[in-house]
Formats: structure tokens, sequence, C-alpha cells
């Protein structure tokens, strides 16, 4: 297991990032999406981390023939071939989720596995809906935990299902289904999550439309009737990842980060929005749109306030973990609330947030669906990933102001393969064994 060492930063910088690791939501999606086209489709700036390259493997193992460069290059299989051995997710769940309603509808026999902390997160979310349209998924705990075994059949139900949580793994899972189903099929979820998935089936021609309506975002799916028109598509940067830069100009007053061509969609930017509420200065500039908004983020340091994030969680999700560590350094007390979600994550965020702040000297009390953080000052201390690449990456901010260790930090790579390298060009980092 590797650790960090991270050097606490004495002034304050100004820096322009372009190499932000390319978006991990798009990637994954443009890998598999590219099998339901017949012809070959392009993607310029595949993110090439852990989570979306065991997505594109399993691209292959489905028989597409992908040439691999600066341009990844994916000819789909005339019919999707049936692997002779496990598909491994590796640490994704998104991976693990979108292929459980990709595969559903397709004839043959598919095993879904993944690295430990993958094996322990809930699956029954999309086996459920799934298997009440006729879908044959099994597993541990009766299809909860993977390995997951899916005996796919081409006769799956239309359906009308009300997700009781916004997930975007779960809508991108049923969209996935229905696109085989008999008829059309309709999907909703309490607020819209991130909306990829009809953003990118839509530009390659799928008729899949969507409405608010009594307050819930609706989603109707057609069944597809041909192939659908290949991608290409070059992936912006990811707002997820751009965020710990954007936490750590925030953090140190005086500091600014230009954070370019990233994902402006707004349900990926909720969390600068709050860093700006706390007192940051955060401007948005968007250059194109292609299939998203796409742009450049400026966020420059001031003194930051104490906030209440209890809204949009879906919108800032995997954000929680970096904006804690501004929270921390805030003035007064900051409360997240609704985000139970966090549990069933790469690791218990809200445990492993509120473990390694305590250990950072931070007061910070536990609730079920979130915690309350008092901000103060910083200590150096040993953090814990717990496998969990957005834990490590967070607290290897908190280090700018503090110095910190950060052991098993191998799970970085799964997200964000150049994260140290452009940490070096604020301070200094050493990595170890
Ligand atoms: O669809 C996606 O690409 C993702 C959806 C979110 O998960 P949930 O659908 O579980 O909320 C998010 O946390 C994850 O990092 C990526
Ligand atoms: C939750 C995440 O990803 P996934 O669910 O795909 O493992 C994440 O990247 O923070």
């Amino acid at each position: 297991m590797s650790r960090l060492k991270i050097a606490p930063k004495k002034d304050s910088f100004n820096i322009e990032i372009a190499e932000i690791a390319p978006d991990k939501s798009i990637s994954h999606r443009a890998a598999m999406f590219s099998l339901l086209s017949d012809k070959p489709s392009k993607i310029r700036n595949f993110l090439k981390a852990e989570d979306t390259l065991n997505t594109l493997q399993i691209v292959k193992k489905l028989g597409a023939k992908v040439e691999e460069g600066d341009v990844i290059k994916i000819e789909p299989p005339k019919n999707i071939v049936e692997p002779d051995d496990v598909l491994d997710c590796g640490n994704s769940g998104t991976g693990m989720r979108l292929y459980c309603g990709f595969l559903a509808g397709v004839e043959g026999f598919f095993v879904l596995s993944g690295d430990k902390y993958l094996r322990n997160r809930p699956m029954a979310r999309v086996a459920k809906p799934l298997r009440s349209i006729g879908a044959k998924i099994d597993g541990r705990e009766e299809g909860n935990k993977a390995p997951l075994a899916i005996r796919g059949n081409t006769y799956l139900e239309s359906f009308f299902y009300e997700s009781p949580i916004a997930s975007a793994q779960v809508k991108s899972a049923l969209i996935l289904a229905g696109l085989r189903a008999k008829e059309a099929s309709s999907y909703s979820e309490p607020e819209l999550s991130r909306d990829h998935t009809e953003r990118m089936l839509r530009g390659m021609g799928a008729n899949i439309k969507s409405e608010y309506r009594h307050g819930k975002y609706f989603v109707e799916i057609e069944p597809l009737k041909a192939p659908l028109e290949p991608l290409d598509i070059t992936i912006p940067s990811d707002p997820s990842s751009a965020f710990f830069f954007a936490v750590a100009a925030a953090i140190m007053p005086g500091s600014c980060v230009l954070l370019k061509n990233i994902t402006l969609n707004p349900t990926r930017i909720e969390a600068f929005k709050v860093l700006q509420k706390m007192g940051a200065k955060v401007e948005y500039m968007q250059k194109e749109n292609i299939y998203e908004p796409i742009g450049d983020i400026r966020v420059c340091g001031e003194k930051l306030q104490g906030v209440e994030v209890s809204e949009h969680i879906s919108w800032l999700i995997d954000e929680l973990p970096a904006l804690a560590i501004a929270m921390a350094v805030a003035e007064g007390v900051s409360r997240v609330k609704n985000a139970k979600e966090l549990r069933v994550k790469e690791s218990d965020r809200i445990k492993s947030v509120v473990e390694n702040l305590r250990k950072c000297g931070i007061s910070v009390e536990e609730y079920e669906d979130g915690y309350e953080i008092r901000g103060g000052k910083l200590q150096k201390a040993v953090i814990d990933s717990y496998g969990d690449h957005r834990i490590a990456m967070s607290f290897a901010i908190a280090g700018l102001l503090a110095g910190m260790e950060i052991e098993d930090i191998e799970c970085i790579a799964t997200s964000f393969p150049n994260f140290v390298e452009l940490l070096q060009k604020i301070t200094e980092v050493e990595r170890g064994d």
C-alpha cells in the first residue's frame, strides 16, 4: 500500500489547469453506448483511468474491435458476443449498474464482478426493477451483491418505474433496458439526476423524451427500431475531478485556479455554486455545447463562511468529501443533510469524512444522512483513504494548509491518474511505501 506526503503551501498560488481528467461518467457511457450502433464510434479524450478502462475492456469482451490511441475507435460486433469469463467492473458502480441494464435484454449469459469494495455495494436498486420487467439477474443476497449472474433475454416488458432515489446509475440502467423492451416505457425520479445518458442517446438518434411533471422528472423511452448512429465525441474534463483544485484555491485566500474545458452541465456543477455561497469567487465561461455545455471555471479563494447543504444532493454527491475540507476551514458551522447515499459509495463516505476530519482536529457530528462540521484549524494527520479515491484526494488537498499523510492511495488511479502530478504544480508531494 503506497502513501502520499503532502507539504503545506506557504504562499498563495495562481495557476491554470488544462489537464483535469476527462469526464468519468461520460467516458463510461461513450464506451458502452458505442455497442448500440452498427457503425464505428470515435471517442477523443477518453478517460484512461481504471474504472473506465474496465468498462472499455468489457466492450471488447462483448465482441467490439477497439483501436486505442489518442482517438479510441470502437467497431461494434454484429451481435453481442457471450463472453467466456467474468466481466470485471473493478471499483466502478457506474460500470456494473449500467451493464446490468444493458445486458438484461441481450441474449447470453454474463457474470459481472468487481473488487472487494464494489462487491459490497447494493445492486438491488437495479436488479429489482429489472427483474420486475422479466430480466433474469441473480447474485449474493438475492441479487443485491456481486458477483451478479445475468441470463439475458429479449422478452423485457415495457415499464412505468417510479424510482425512490435520484440516481443516474439506476435511471441509466432502466433506460438501457427500455431500449430493448417490447413497447414504450416510462421512468421517474424525485429530482433530475445527471442526464448524460439521455443527452448522449438522444444525440445518437434514440427516441427519449424528458420533462418535469408535478415536481418530478420523467423520461419516456421508445424501444430501438434500428441500430443508433455512432458517437463522434470529444469528452470534456470532469467537474468532479476539477473540484479538488477548486477547493485548493478556495481554502487559500488570494489563490486562483482556472480549470479548462469542464462539463458545465447544471447537474454537475452544484458544488462550485456552494463554494461560491461560502464566499469563494467563482466564474463560469461557457465556450461550446456538444451534447453538454462546456467551458472554463475560475475559482479564487476568499474568507469562507459555513453553509448548509440539503438540496440537489445528487448534483454534488461526489463532491461532498472535497466540500467537507472547505467546510472544515470555514468560519462557523456547516451542515450536510439528506445525503444518505454517501454511505453506499466506494466507502461509507459519511464515516470516512467524519473520522478523518476528527483526526485533523476538527469537531464533527455524524448524522445518519450527513454531518455537522464546526470550522477550525486543520492539523496534520495520517489519513486512511478506506480505498476510496475521493477521500484520498480530498485530504491530499487539505494537506496544502497543514501538511498531510495519506495512506492507501492506489485508489486515485480509478478516476484521476494524473492527480498527484497536478498537485505537484502547487506543492511538494512525496510518494512512499
Ligand atoms: O451515473 C453516473 O455516472 C454516476 C452517478 C452517481 O451515482 P448514483 O447513480 O449512485 O447516484 C455518481 O455518484 C457516480 O459517481 C457516477
Ligand atoms: C461514486 C463514484 O463512482 P461509482 O459509483 O461509479 O463507483 C465516484 O466516482 O465518486
